[in-house]
């Protein structure tokens, strides 16, 4: 439950807002805080009896003179071909028993983490549809079914997805297509008054959030604050007050944003921790495959991470590359002209100094040569004029 709103009472007073997801964690600390400032707030997601726990405990924090009021509406954004129809009940619901939505807040999501190698196609389309489809439905159905007519406002939550997302590609790809339909939709819906921004945020301490990883949970958040700048994880409070500060008149000019929320994780280290048995210097851009010399280790298909130490003359990825383009005929690879030569010829690589320098060379080449030649023919004259 929300930590008293740094914002002002009655901000909200007798607004609407859709939370998906705002049963736990996230969308339950927004919910929360939009209800404080005076929102009516209709909560929803899959599984109906937590969600009206929350709504329960969230209804008994209410002061009997506000005007909000919270509600649950079940809803899968995720269910297959029906999902379509789901958020349309949901939006018409919400229609008929408010008669008007404010605010969107697309917070229902999650994934499970996995190499990409190791997601099963289901899995993959279970992450998809639920965080890139489920928000395209939602809001699509909010703008037509209201905001078209009447303006709104629209946060995504998306994720810290900004260096690829190793462990959850699957997410990280939804993700960023949400990033990107966000800024879409902020251009095509300006005209109506409706404004769509992205809230990323770094990693959020909840119960909920923790158990999904079932028993790598602890581990994966604990794993998190060494790189995080701030070494603490954040929790849904300091997410919501982003949101409600994007809901808020204090963001009406700020529309197509993604804002990080994240104490500069994104900036800082990854989680993803790359093996010791590393075959990446294997990589060859030109169909090579072969390892190049690292004491010890010849004629391995397979190399343990260079011990620096121990690297012999060949050890440097710069030495490599200058190997292979030495094999290819090139004495000096890092000259000039044999770049020049390597890189394809005149229209590639000769620009207008070289033409003007190789002209001005052969020039005065030329002219030392026939003035020597004429000195030679015809010597100058002893003391003569
Ligand atoms: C590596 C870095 C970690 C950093 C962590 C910090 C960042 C935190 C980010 C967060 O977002 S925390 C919020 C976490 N909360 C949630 O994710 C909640 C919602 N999540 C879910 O509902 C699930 O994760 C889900 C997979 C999106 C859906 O689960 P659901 O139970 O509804 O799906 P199923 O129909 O059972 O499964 C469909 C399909 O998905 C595959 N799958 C599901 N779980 C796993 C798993 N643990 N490992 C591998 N694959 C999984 C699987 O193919 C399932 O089909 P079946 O094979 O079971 O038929
Ligand atoms: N915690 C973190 O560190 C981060 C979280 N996020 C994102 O923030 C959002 C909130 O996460 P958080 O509060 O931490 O975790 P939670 O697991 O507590 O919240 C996920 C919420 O999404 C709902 N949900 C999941 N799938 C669906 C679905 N198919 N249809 C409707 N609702 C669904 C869940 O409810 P139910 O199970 O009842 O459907 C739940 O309330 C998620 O999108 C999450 O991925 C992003 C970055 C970091």
């Amino acid at each position: 439950m929300a930590a008293s709103s740094v914002f002002r009472q009655g901000l909200f007073n007798h607004k609407v807002a859709i939370v998906t997801g705002g049963g736990t964690g996230i969308g339950k600390a927004i919910s929360a805080e939009l209800l404080e400032l005076g929102c009516s707030v209709v909560i929803s997601s899959r599984k109906a009896e937590r969600l009206e726990a929350a709504a329960q405990e969230m209804r008994q924090k209410i002061p009997p003179s506000s005007p909000a009021s919270v509600t649950t509406v079940p809803c899968n954004i995720r269910s297959e071909d029906e999902a379509r129809e789901h958020v349309k009940d949901l939006v018409s619901s919400v229609l008929k028993r408010y008669g008007r939505i404010d605010y969107l807040v697309n917070n229902g999501g999650g994934q499970f983490s996995s190499p990409v190698e190791k997601i099963a196609s289901k899995g993959w389309k279970a992450v998809i549809d639920t965080n890139l489809t489920g928000t395209f439905y939602c809001c699509k159905e909010v703008y037509t079914a209201w905001m078209k007519q009447h303006g709104g406002v629209i946060v995504n939550i998306i994720a810290d997805m900004w260096k690829g997302f190793p462990g959850m590609a699957h997410t990280g790809a939804a993700r960023s297509a949400v990033d990107n339909l966000t800024k879409t939709m902020a251009v095509e819906w300006a005209p109506s008054g409706v404004r769509v921004n992205a809230v990323a945020p770094g990693t959020i301490f909840s119960k909920t959030a923790m158990e999904n990883y079932k028993e790598f949970g602890p581990q994966l958040f604990k794993m998190s604050i060494p790189l995080i700048p701030a070494k603490r994880l954040g929790v849904p409070e300091e997410i919501s007050s982003a949101v409600c500060f994007l809901l808020s008149p204090g963001a009406s000019y700020i529309s197509g944003a993604t804002l990080r929320v994240d104490a500069g994780q994104s900036l800082y280290h990854a989680l993803w921790e790359i093996p010791a048995d590393c075959r990446s210097l294997l990589f060859s851009s030109r169909g090579h495959n072969k390892p190049f010399s690292m004491g010890g280790d010849h004629g391995h298909g397979k190399m343990s991470m260079p011990d620096w130490r121990q690297w012999k003359v060949e050890g440097t990825p710069l030495e490599f590359t200058q190997q292979r383009l030495t094999k290819r005929g090139l004495k000096d690879p890092w000259a000039r002209n044999e770049a020049w030569r390597y890189s394809g010829g005149f229209s590639r690589a000769v620009t207008l100094s070289d033409v003007l320098f190789r002209g001005f060379k052969w020039g005065f080449a030329a002219f030392t040569v026939a003035l020597a030649i004429e000195y030679t023919m015809f010597p100058p004259k002893k003391g003569g004029h």
